[in-house]
């Protein structure tokens, strides 16, 4: 990648050598307490629009050695809980392994098994590599992956291909599907807040979404999230999480009581 690729999970204290935005007052992820957590009617339900995508339209899906990301058109588009019009660039995962759960953001101190960012720049910019580097850039839209009786089948639609790029660099092509099934139905219950990407170069430039609804994956599902990719040392990629942050005085706001 652009020079991400020399950081781990593993040295998390140097990311802010080389990066020193990672140092910074205003870091994801966050652990959200609901006690503390603002209500603001005024946060309207998230709008998705361009979501669903046509077979004959191919996404490339790769294993870039820190997760799996899906390359998304910028056809799909963010509106209602934004005051702004963002584009969507990629989603990628987070998750832990057979030992333990693996989001980034928590709740209640409580991780989840996994985590969905679904990354969007802001239009107002030309470009996604010059909407990252202001404060109202970017937004991600996050949902939390739990273990549940069926099999979900807009995440099979990712999970299916995963075996094919398993080693890092490796991409293959996945028939368009509707990316909105990857997120909740209810796209009004959410917690938002200014945070940055949980990635070097840690960009203080994201306002987050956090649905409250979380998505089920059967337990197989999750089974080949977690131990089918390879990291760049030739291991299993796992526990690609970044710990919490300190909120360093920032309210996160729900649009909910
Ligand atoms: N949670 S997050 O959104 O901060 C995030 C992570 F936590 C991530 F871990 C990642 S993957 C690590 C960064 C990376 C590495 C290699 C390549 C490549 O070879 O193309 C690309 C990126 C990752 F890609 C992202 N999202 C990226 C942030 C990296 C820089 C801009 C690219 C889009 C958003
Ligand atoms: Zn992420």
């Amino acid at each position: 990648g652009k020079g991400h690729s020399h950081w781990s999970y593993e040295d998390l204290k140097h990311w802010s050598t080389d990066y020193p935005e990672c140092g910074g007052t205003k870091q994801s992820p966050i652990n959200v307490d609901t006690a503390q957590a603002i209500f603001s009617p005024d946060l309207r339900p998230i709008q998705l629009s361009g979501y669903s995508l046509p077979a004959n339209q191919l996404l490339k899906l790769k294993n870039n050695g820190h997760t799996v990301v899906l390359e998304l058109p910028d056809s799909l588009a963010l509106a209602g809980g934004y005051a702004q019009q963002y584009r969507a660039a990629q989603l990628h995962l987070h998750w832990g392994s057979p030992a333990g759960p693996g989001s980034e953001h928590t709740v209640n101190g409580r991780r989840f098994a996994a985590e969905i960012h679904v990354v969007h720049y802001n239009t107002k910019y030309d470009s996604f590599t010059e909407a990252m580097v202001h404060p109202d850039g970017l937004a991600v839209l996050g949902a939390f992956l739990e273990v549940g009786h069926g099999e979900n089948q807009y995440y099979h639609e990712i999970l299916k291909h995963l075996h094919e790029i398993q080693e890092v660099g490796q991409e293959t092509l996945v028939p368009g599907f509707n990316i909105a099934g990857l997120l909740p139905a209810n796209l009004k219950l959410y917690f938002h807040y200014n945070g940055s990407l949980t990635t070097p170069p840690c960009y203080q430039t994201v306002k987050w979404t956090v649905f409250n609804q979380t998505m089920l994956l059967s337990h197989h599902q999750m089974s080949v999230l977690v131990s089918t990719l390879k990291s760049p040392e030739d291991e299993l990629l796992q526990n690609n999480y970044r710990p919490v942050q300190s909120l360093h005085g920032r309210q996160v706001l729900a649009s909910f009581q």
